[in-house]
């Protein structure tokens, strides 16, 4: 049996895991953890019996505690119950799909059991890769990609990695493709939601429309794949069928297909380096007909620009970066600043920033907590 503990059980990609471990009945879920979706995480947990839950939120742990006294199962919660359940002796893979900077701290505790992490959650690379990819290393802790991009990546290169020449990331486009600055101004959060090809959770919606989402991802593969700012390209590719691909030496390109999914690349994460049947009807080339490539828009779409600016930069820059957008995600959700105003705010976050060139743990935890501060205070001011 492979035993896992699922962070962020009641998201997007938490319920595909869940899907993908009841259709295997080789796996066990030892822990699920959410931050307040006590509603669901109650049907997950009367169905799957895991001997933990954790309930980041204090209020709601309060309430789940009395709502499930009568199971066995291990009520924790705060920061404290996702690195338990992240450092369980039982636990052999850690799904780390909770959303946003918050996944960095039980990452590294799962990483210092060396434990394997499926990583989806991309913030915790582009927040600390090079901490996080050391301590890999030192812990002896697989980091298998779960992104639908990197698990791409990571299966071309199976076997090849030597030769690899560059990465081609490809990017939807969004659902503003194609847009003019004009037109992106009046933009609501209802329409940037709505992504033309994936099903996902709010947060990384809204970074596919502003293309943060690649941005996250091209730093979260030059820490993953080891390879320079210059040696990964960013292609648009509308109809996300491939999900990227590698050049080699020759100039071989290798590419990875697949129906628009995460089941796919989730389970290759939890199977690797096996692979087991899918639960899904593989895609039918003939009926896809048409793939597509173009350059993407970096003045319509800046925040690309400001990560690859931030990648390059390095030490404390991507912390930065990636709190300054969430942060800015979170007012644009609440209709407080505008669709481009998200970019002007991380761009103006970075250029106060201070960068530390050599940070240790903490130092990434004060950067990530001061940007969020001096950011909220920005969009604040805006406001008044
Ligand atoms: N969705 C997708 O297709 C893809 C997602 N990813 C990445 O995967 C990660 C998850 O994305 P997605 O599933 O879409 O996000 P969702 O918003 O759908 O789900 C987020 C999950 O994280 C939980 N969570 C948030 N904060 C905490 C916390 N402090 N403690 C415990 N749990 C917490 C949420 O709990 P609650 O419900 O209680 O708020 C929820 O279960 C992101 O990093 C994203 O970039 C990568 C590729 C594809
Ligand atoms: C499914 C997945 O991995 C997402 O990150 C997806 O790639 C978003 O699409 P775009 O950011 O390319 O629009
Ligand atoms: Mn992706």
């Amino acid at each position: 049996m492979l035993k896992i503990a699922v962070l962020g059980s009641s998201g997007s990609i938490g319920r595909q895991t869940l899907a993908v471990a009841d259709k295997h009945k080789k796996i066990e879920i030892v822990a699920l953890a959410v931050n307040r979706n006590i509603q669901l995480l109650e049907r997950q947990v009367r169905q799957l019996r895991p001997a933990y839950a954790v309930v980041y939120d204090h209020g709601a742990a309060v309430e789940f505690k009395k709502r499930v006294s009568d199971l066995k199962t291990n009520v924790l919660e705060g920061m404290n119950g996702l690195e338990e359940v992240a450092s369980l002796p039982e636990v052999d893979v850690v799904v780390t799909a909770v959303s946003g900077a918050i996944g960095l701290k039980p990452t590294v505790a799962a990483i210092k059991m060396g434990k394997t992490i499926a990583l989806a959650n991309k913030e915790t690379l582009v927040t600390a890769g090079s901490i996080v990819m050391n301590l890999a290393q030192d812990y002896q802790a697989k980091i298998i990609p779960v992104d639908s991009e990197h698990s791409a990546i990571f299966q071309c290169l199976q076997g090849e990695k030597q030769a690899l020449d560059k990465i081609i990331l490809t990017a939807s486009g969004g659902p503003f493709r194609g847009w003019t600055k004009e037109r992106l101004k009046g933009v609501s959060p209802t329409q940037a939601l709505k992504h033309p090809n994936w099903n996902m959770g709010r947060k990384i919606s809204i970074d596919s429309a502003t293309l943060m989402n690649k941005g996250l991802e091209v730093i979260e593969a030059h820490w993953l794949f080891n390879v320079s700012y210059d040696s990964i390209q960013v292609v648009v590719h509308p109809q996300s069928i491939i999900h990227s691909a590698v050049s080699f030496v020759d100039g071989s390109i290798l590419a990875h297909m697949g129906v628009t999914d995460m089941r796919i690349p989730i389970q290759y994460a939890l199977s690797y380096p096996h692979r087991w049947v899918g639960l899904l009807k593989p895609l039918d080339l003939a009926e896809v007909g048409e793939l597509t490539f173009e350059k993407p828009d970096l003045e319509g779409f800046p925040t690309l620009k400001l990560a690859f600016t931030a990648g390059r930069i390095g030490g404390t820059m991507p912390a930065v970066l990636n709190a300054a957008n969430e942060v800015a995600v979170e007012a644009f959700l609440k209709n407080e600043i505008g669709f481009l105003d998200i970019a002007a705010v991380v761009e103006r976050a970075m250029e106060k920033h201070q960068v530390n060139n050599n940070p240790n743990l903490d130092d990434i935890f004060q950067v990530d907590a001061d940007t969020r501060e001096s950011v909220s205070h920005m969009i604040e001011a805006k406001g008044r």
